[in-house]
């Protein structure tokens, strides 16, 4: 997409004779604070906060200004290529939505309208197996755009059979495994709050509408919820699971796997012998373990275990495109993008994703440029220096 940055920077200033309350915000802080305006504490703080004293959402933050761009000049970087290739396909941008559970919770637009977000400007859309629309009908919506799908690995294995074969049917290219959550983590807020979206039937839209787990209850969702919300937080996690267990997953799909939450290069390793297609260096955006490594700090060591082999993704701390710079200069092949969508969500529903993403996009495409870089996929460390 030819000068994609310079077309949406130009857009923006156009709206100057647009009255003020009319103009939707532009910088992630901003989207941030006009979430906080409009949403109630618990579901803010739902997507806001992390676990613990919120240390590890620090340490993400903190990753990426330990690194600094020298940019180059004069290197024509008039034409630039922001596409990437990933399991035989061809995306516009290095870029990807994160799998984002129980959207329902700050916008009426909810999954649905990220997903069509994301469709109109060729983003994958990574749908969580807690989205509150269930992934037959996000597929439907998007018909031929680019989907992929994120297990939660239930302990029932019934189910998280089912799961596959429901996301393999209905178009998702790849599967998401995220392992960092066996169990919710310790999340101080929520616990204040006394704010969790499942209790209140969000987020299950997977698990009432699948035939594995509709089978073991004795009377339907709809005319059971309260039963239906108790086998889910029965069966939702599963803490017993171990690298033999990889083997379960490629019997149960022919999608590509694709683990999230990698972060030590020994884990790495292992994502290497047991066969993974592709890892996501993550800690889950800060919501697991407090005082975990930034995302960004454990990226170098991951990336040198897996030596290309497989692709590496990361996110946890994707705020603007220098961020997004940063990071594929350190070996990522995309990142993912999580809260400043949901921000933007929260705030102006399918429009406010599609306007964070889009200002993503030629903010990442302006400072690649200006770094004297034209192709993304060729960037790497010696751009960069580390802070002292
Ligand atoms: C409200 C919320 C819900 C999330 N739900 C999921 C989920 O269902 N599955 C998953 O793998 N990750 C989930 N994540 C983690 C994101 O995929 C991603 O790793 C994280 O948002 C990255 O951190 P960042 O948003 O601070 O950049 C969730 C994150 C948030 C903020
Ligand atoms: O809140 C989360 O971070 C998350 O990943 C999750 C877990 C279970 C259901 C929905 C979201």
């Amino acid at each position: 997409m030819q000068n994609f940055g310079n077309q949406v920077q130009f857009r923006l200033y156009q709206t100057m004779h647009q009255p003020d309350p009319d103009r939707l915000p532009v910088v992630c802080e901003e989207w941030e604070e006009k979430a906080r305006e409009v949403l109630q504490e618990g579901p803010y703080d739902y997507v806001a906060a992390g676990a613990g004293a919120g240390k590890t959402m620090q340490n993400n933050l903190n990753a990426f200004n330990r690194w600094e761009i020298i940019p180059r000049m004069l290197r024509n970087v008039e034409q630039r290529d922001l596409d990437i290739q990933l399991f035989g396909d061809t995306y516009p941008f290095p870029v990807l939505h994160a799998p984002i559970g129980v959207q329902s919770i700050i916008h009426e637009d909810g999954d649905l309208g990220s997903a069509k977000a994301c469709a109109e400007l060729g983003v994958p859309f990574i749908a969580s197996s807690a989205s509150t629309t269930p992934m037959e009908k996000i597929a439907e919506e998007m018909e031929d755009a680019p989907r992929w799908f994120q297990l939660y690995w239930s302990n029932d294995p019934d189910i998280a059979a089912s799961f596959l074969q429901r996301a393999e049917a209905s178009g998702y290219s790849a599967v998401v495994v995220t392992l960092d959550t066996p169990m919710m983590a310790w999340r101080e807020k929520d616990l204040k709050n006394v704010y969790l979206p499942f209790l209140l039937g969000e987020g299950v839209g997977n698990y009432f509408t699948d035939p594995a787990f509709c089978a073991k209850l004795k009377k339907s969702p709809h005319e059971d919820p309260e039963a239906a919300i108790k086998l889910w937080t029965q069966v939702f996690g599963n803490a017993g699971l171990t690298w033999e267990d990889i083997a379960f997953l490629k019997a149960n799909t022919n999608l590509p796997i694709i683990l999230k939450g990698i972060l030590h290069p020994e884990d790495a390793k292992r994502a290497l012998e047991y066969g993974a297609d592709g890892v996501i260096v993550s800690n889950h955006g800060g919501r697991q373990v407090d005082g975990a490594i930034g995302a960004l700090e454990a990226l170098p060591g991951v990336c040198n275990v897996i030596q290309d082999k497989i692709p590496v993704l990361m996110d946890s701390g994707i705020r603007r495109g220098s961020d997004i710079i940063k990071a594929m200069a350190l070996g990522a092949k995309a990142v993912l993008i999580g809260r400043p969508c949901m921000y933007g969500l929260a705030a102006a529903g399918q429009q406010g994703v599609t306007e964070v993403m889009q200002n993503m996009i030629a903010d990442l495409d302006i400072t690649l440029a200006l770094t004297g870089e034209s192709s993304i996929k060729e960037l790497n460390s010696v751009i960069l220096r580390k802070a002292e």
